[in-house]
């Protein structure tokens, strides 16, 4: 039986059950068997009749629950468990070690034979000592099951009333046992850790995009740092939190929330998880989110966080505007938590739905995930049950966002789906005009067309009419009036001009920022605030540049940009790059034209499904020295660590686009490069661009105009000694990327002329189709040739391209800058080269 949250989620784990083959089932059956018998483990688990119904898989009995949560499943009166084969060996072996002669510790100091001195008792699940269960290899998808826990030696009884106890021998929370068997009292730490999953589960339920191979290396993840816990544990501990901050956390603890949290308040005196918080004193926030900031090791409030806080948990509506990577989310997302914690605890007997606290809207999916991860960390990190989490995406299951929205106490969405959601689901929507908080993050975005309508059928429907708001009941209109309204917050760090210019219904060049007041007219107008002027908070009025991001230029002629974005790329090996284009096509061609070229190059795009998407965020992320070729899909919001460059393949169309991707580096304290590549006819305008972010004043415009955006100087002769093997990997990209084309065409074509009753000829179709002449046709004979390439000539070129791979650059002797008068790229790309190949890129960067 498994029990997730509330829910029983037999089902889903029994899918992934019905992915092994028959044999493999019956293998498993057979080893379960041997490994009971050898432990002379007795029964296999009685299921209700509900789950009696379905095919039961042979892991039995992990429970996956929350503390304060009552769990809903049902048992029979005397539930035992049957073992996983992988655990069931184990202890097999563990068994035969401790046989041994002189294998076992002596009988008095084993754990096993104390805890026979102990009787069984009943105990709170939170008390009980939970062990992974190692999944099993063939199960391809688990559906969110990863990280399963499971437990020994206890009992599940069920009494005449029906009520579910839990017996075990006492041994399993007693310290002294534990202690003498070498282990330590963990209970806290299995809270904390249960209470981290309940929003984190929230997200990862309705997350269809996770693949078996995330969820192990999450499995891997979890394991590894929960011993890095236990590790850190064995240090000696110190004080390391402001002292005020301690007591009164510790005050909370006892005062506010469950005792099974106490073993926490111990904790926070560990060194190396918590920080001194007291530069947070002023905001006077709790000892629950001071003590997660801690924890999180935010030592500061940010100036954003410092400017709006105060007025947002004043009740005040907020524009917030603060540079790329300043900590605008939580800038909004402390003040939630702080409100979710002042909230009464709703009554066990009030069965309705709950309204959720608040809404945050994102331009992306990846955004909005990546918002629900930040304040998952930021709600389930400290000594508290957070607010249940919950993520509204396309790419997603509707059905399970539906339900889980039922609970939810912070929704996070991109605009399109979160209309589909709340207004097809049954009562939601007025759920939702009750939310405290309206978060638009990335606002001048959201608010743009493309975006806007969802957006505004969003907000409209949250006002709620006079007539809506007297079809409450009389008890609910009571309460209403105490409850605070509305609160709408508008981040982002960028303001645009466009958009303005379209309200007025006049035509301006999209991509201009808006002044402070401009700013301010266009939000209250598109935005309808509950104050008749909301704060407009703007801590980087200069820039809205990240403060350490350098910027340069190379110029190149059109057709030699593939050439030096690899030119880049090397010189700048095993650093994390993130590359723009302004195509879907173009990250298409990229991706396997550096692949081909040994380079790690990670694909995303709106047209991608979701799960890849996921995918190749994640990947980039997790391997330093990855590179991502993205749209602007990626520009805004996304706060991956450690970018280290960004390279635009393609002129950003605006100032404002040309702000947020180079804002993917240099985010808080750390350094980053933001190059661009451009021909020598975009240099003027791309510098006009460039000055317009930078300039504070219409006077510094002119001014500035080549100040801020340097030209780098790479030496042109080494560069196109890289020219052959750039050809070879273009080449077999474009012949890939033309194939795949073609053969989609061919779909199309084929499914139109079956639904015209038509044979489709491929060939007689080309040779027939009208207006194949003039523009466009060297790039359609190009695209032909490519399509009609034979497999062996691809392999032919592979094998070239290869054997050019590992040769290294002749750049001959005389190159002053070269000791050796080659280079080994492959060297170069393991971060042991010489860096200085490509010639005199004096940058200056020398700090990044
Ligand atoms: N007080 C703090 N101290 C240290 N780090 C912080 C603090 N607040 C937030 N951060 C971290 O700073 C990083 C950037 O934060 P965030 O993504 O909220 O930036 P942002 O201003 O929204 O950027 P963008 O404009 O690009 O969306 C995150 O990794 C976040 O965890």
């Amino acid at each position: 039986m498994f029990v997730q949250g509330n829910e029983l989620k037999y089902q889903e784990m029994t899918h992934g059950y019905e992915n092994i083959n028959q044999t493999e089932k019956k293998n498993i059956r057979d080893r379960e068997a041997d490994a009971k018998r050898d432990l002379g483990a007795p029964v296999e688990v009685e299921e209700t009749a509900r789950s009696s119904s379905v095919p039961r898989p042979n892991i039995s009995f992990a429970l996956h629950l929350y503390p304060g949560e009552s769990n809903k499943h049902k048992v029979h009166d005397t539930m035992k468990r049957a073992l996983p084969p992988k655990v069931a060996a184990m202890k097999a072996r563990k068994r035969q070690k401790l046989d041994k002669p002189g294998g076992a510790p002596p009988a008095k100091t084993s754990a096993k034979t104390a805890a026979k001195t102990y009787k069984k008792r009943p105990m709170r699940l939170d008390e009980l000592q939970w062990n992974d269960v190692p999944m099993p290899d063939r199960l391809d998808d688990f559906h969110g099951f990863f990280g399963l826990e499971e437990i020994d030696d206890v009992e599940v009884v069920k009494d005449a009333t029906g009520k579910v106890t839990f017996e075990a021998k006492a041994s399993h929370t007693e310290p002294e046992v534990n202690a003498l068997a070498g282990k330590e009292d963990n209970t806290g730490e299995v809270d904390a850790i249960e209470t981290n999953g309940k929003a984190a589960m929230d997200e990862s339920d309705g997350w269809e995009g996770f693949s078996s191979d995330d969820q192990e290396k999450e499995g891997e993840e979890q394991v590894a740092s929960k011993k890095e816990k236990k590790q850190k544990k064995q240090k000696p501990k110190k004080q390391t939190l402001a002292k005020d901050d301690v007591d009164s956390a510790s005050g909370a603890l006892s005062s506010t929330k469950q005792g099974a949290f106490a073993a926490l308040a111990d904790e926070a005196l560990d060194e190396d998880e918590f920080v001194d918080v007291s530069a947070w004193t002023d905001l006077q926030l709790s000892a629950e989110t001071l003590s997660s900031l801690s924890k999180l090791k935010f030592s500061q409030p940010t100036p954003i966080q410092s400017a709006t806080i105060p007025e947002i948990l004043a009740g005040h509506d907020v524009i917030g505007k603060a540079s790329t990577g300043s900590g605008k989310t939580m800038a909004f997302g402390i003040p939630i938590l702080e409100t979710f914690l002042a909230l009464p605890p709703k009554p066990s007997s009030d069965k309705s739905k709950k309204s959720p606290l608040a809404l945050i809207v994102s331009p992306t999916r990846e955004l909005a995930h990546q918002i629900a991860t930040h304040l998952t960390n930021l709600c389930s990190n400290g000594p508290f049950n957070g607010p249940s989490i919950v993520t509204v995406t396309g790419g997603l299951s509707v059905q399970k966002q539906r339900r889980l929205l039922a609970n939810a106490d912070i929704v996070v969405g991109t605009p399109g789906r979160l209309w589909e959601v709340i207004s097809t689901g049954h009562g939601l929507l007025s759920l939702f005009k009750q939310i405290r908080f309206l978060v638009v993050d990335e606002a001048d975005r959201l608010l743009t067309e493309g975006h806007y309508k969802e957006m505004e059928e969003i907000i409209n429907v949250l006002e709620q009419s006079d007539e809506e708001s007297a079809e409450l009941s009389d008890a609910d209109a009571v309460e209403d009036q105490n409850v605070p309204k509305r609160q709408t917050l508008v981040f982002s760090a960028t303001f645009h001009k466009g958009l303005q210019a379209k309200l007025a219904n006049k035509k301006s060049r999209s991509g201009d920022l808006l002044s402070q007041e401009e700013s301010m007219q266009y939000l209250v107008k598109k935005l309808r605030f509950r104050e008749e002027k909301p704060k407009f908070i703007d801590v980087n009025p200069s820039s809205q540049m990240a403060s350490k991001l350098k910027e340069g230029l190379i110029e190149c002629a059109g057709t030699e940009k593939d050439l030096y974005l690899y030119a880049l790329a090397l010189f700048n090996a095993k650093k994390r790059i993130l590359i723009f284009s302004n195509s879907i096509p173009a990250v298409r061609r990229l991706t396997p034209f550096l692949q081909n070229l040994n380079l790690p190059a990670l694909p995303l795009h709106s047209q991608m499904p979701q799960k890849a998407r996921l995918r190749s965020v994640e990947r980039f992320t997790a391997q330093p020295g990855s590179i991502l070729v993205a749209t602007d899909v990626a520009a805004r919001g996304l706060d991956i660590p450690n970018v280290n460059l960004i390279i635009h393949y393609h002129l950003p169309r605006t100032a404002d686009s040309y702000v947020h991707r180079s804002g993917r580096t240099a985010r808080g304290q750390a350094s980053g490069l933001s190059i661009l590549i451009c021909a020598p006819e975009e240099a003027a305008g791309t510098r006009r661009l460039i000055a317009k972010v930078h300039a504070r004043s219409k006077a510094e415009k002119k001014s500035k105009m080549d100040y801020f955006i340097r030209s780098l100087d790479i030496d042109r002769r080494i560069v196109s000694k890289l020219k052959p093997r750039v050809v070879l990997a273009k080449k077999l990209a474009d012949t890939v990327i033309a194939k795949e084309k073609k053969h989609s065409e061919d779909d199309w074509l084929r499914a139109a002329a079956e639904d015209l009753g038509v044979d489709y000829d491929s060939e007689t179709f080309e040779a027939e189709a009208p207006g194949r002449k003039g523009r466009g046709t060297g790039r359609r004979k190009k695209e032909r040739e490519a399509t009609e390439m034979s497999k062996g000539e691809q392999q032919a070129l592979r094998a070239e391209l290869r054997e050019m791979l590992s040769h290294r650059v002749n750049v001959g002797v005389s190159e002053k800058y070269l000791t050796s008068g080659a280079v080994d790229v492959n060297a170069l790309l393991q971060g042991e080269g010489n860096g200085e190949f490509l010639g005199t890129v004096d940058l200056g960067f020398d700090d990044v």
